[in-house]
């Protein structure tokens, strides 16, 4: 691949890779500047680059699409060339504190609605007050949901999986025909990605437990910790049908009003512009991981192997952390770094599964009255000690829990 793309444009170096190409920050020999070319291996099976290209063609005269500059044909790839973008908002949120945005940024993010950044400065890094729109990428998916007079077109009886399994609708899970509202559902599984750092289901590699915890989640337990226009965003999008154009100026509006009743103005910077704000907003947003946490802890209350003496060194553990100041209690536990480890990702839900398959167990085998009877016992005994609020009384699998306090 040494050979320059039509003789002028030299791939550089690899600078992402998707399920169905490779981009490469290219140098183009006759204007001296960095742009970016998707190649896709000819010999794929699965080919997306000409639809990309044909829509990306197609949305050119917004601000919010990469720039098109070519597209062509070698032995090896079909290609098109675009203008280099900053680097994806994925990443961005993962270099973030806790691996979470702000309100201010998400909701930032959420009025423009689009995913990868334009970073205005020569050099193409991000610098403090540098400007940047958030652009549009990878079309690959991308389908026609009207015919020629505007009708929508009929959906399939069964269309296949589409989309990236972490954010895809249910319907996708399903196999059922994908229309605007899917959109919107990946919009809302993002929000809760930016504002949490993970989904319930980010561990989960399998796409029947992903469906399974997709249909598990209700809208209480998504956004429990979010400000309540992400129920109402949640209650729109899930009263759509099939044919259904979604209310984009009302799902608009809660977004920008809860900006600015939040007081965050015009001029307020991204997380990755500035440390400062985003370090106090932090502060403010209890994370997932608190409530997971919370659950989990309850979880040791029932379990028997976890003698009294051990039980006090956790709640002094508590205490000492005064994580008692948000009600919320972190624990580490292990099953949750084994899937770190593989994934080197969050993995807050990752046990979830474990006790929700453990309370399935327990439900079974009717033997709740008892546990009901110890969780009481020990949360007497705990708030007794050190006035520790708890919250709930889920079980988990003991032997997954390991008493580190983050
Ligand atoms: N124009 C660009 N400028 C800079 N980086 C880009 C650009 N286009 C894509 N990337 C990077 O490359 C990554 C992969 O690109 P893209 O999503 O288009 O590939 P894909 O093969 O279609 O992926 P997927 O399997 O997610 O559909 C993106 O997440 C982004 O980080």
């Amino acid at each position: 691949m040494t050979t320059p793309l039509k003789g002028r444009w030299k791939l550089l170096k690899k600078i992402g890779q998707g399920g169905f190409g490779e981009i490469y920050a290219v140098y183009d020999l006759e204007t001296q500047q960095k742009v970016a070319a998707k190649m896709e291996k000819i010999d794929k099976k699965k080919r997306s680059v000409k639809l990309e290209i044909a829509v990306l063609r197609k949305i050119q005269k917004s601000r919010f699409s990469a720039k098109f500059i070519c597209c062509g044909r070698n032995q090896v790839y079909n290609y098109f060339v675009m203008e280099l973008l900053g680097p994806d908002l994925s990443t961005l949120r993962k270099k973030q504190p806790q691996k979470r945005f702000s309100l201010a940024t998400t909701l930032k993010l959420g009025i423009q609605s689009n995913f990868a950044l334009r970073i205005q400065n020569e050099t193409n890094e991000i610098k403090k007050g540098s400007k940047a729109d958030c652009c549009i990428i990878d079309f690959g998916l991308a389908r026609k949901y009207i015919d020629s007079e505007g009708q929508i077109l009929p959906p399939r009886e069964k269309a296949g999986f589409r989309g990236t399994a972490r954010y895809a609708s249910l319907n996708s899970h399903n196999r059922k025909e994908l229309s605007r509202r899917d959109d919107l559902w990946s919009l809302f599984y993002v929000f809760i990605e930016f504002l949490e750092g993970s989904l319930p289901w980010t561990t989960l590699k399998e796409k029947e437990e992903i469906t399974e915890a997709k249909k598990m989640y209700t809208n209480v337990d998504l956004c429990r910790n979010l400000p309540k226009e992400f129920t109402s965003f949640f209650r729109h999008i899930n009263s759509l049908k099939y044919q259904d154009k979604p209310n984009y100026k009302y799902l608009r509006r809660l977004l920008k009003d809860l900006y600015m009743q939040r007081g965050f103005g015009e001029n307020i910077n991204y997380d990755w512009e500035e440390t400062e704000y985003q370090s106090t907003s932090m502060k403010q947003q209890p994370s997932r991981k608190t409530y997971d946490s919370a659950i989990a802890f309850t979880g040791i209350t029932n379990d028997r192997s976890i003698n009294s003496t051990q039980k006090k060194r956790i709640s002094t553990e508590l205490q000492k952390q005064e994580i008692r100041k948000m009600s919320n209690i972190f624990f580490h536990d292990q099953q949750k770094d084994e899937c770190n480890n593989q994934n080197n990702e969050e993995s807050d839900f990752s046990y979830r599964k474990v006790y929700r398959k453990r309370e399935n167990e327990e439900e079974k085998s009717k033997n709740s009255k008892s546990e009901v009877n110890e969780f009481e016992k020990m949360m007497k005994m705990i708030n007794a000690e050190e006035n520790t609020e708890t919250s709930s009384t889920v079980i988990i699998d003991k032997k997954t829990i390991c008493c580190t306090i983050l």
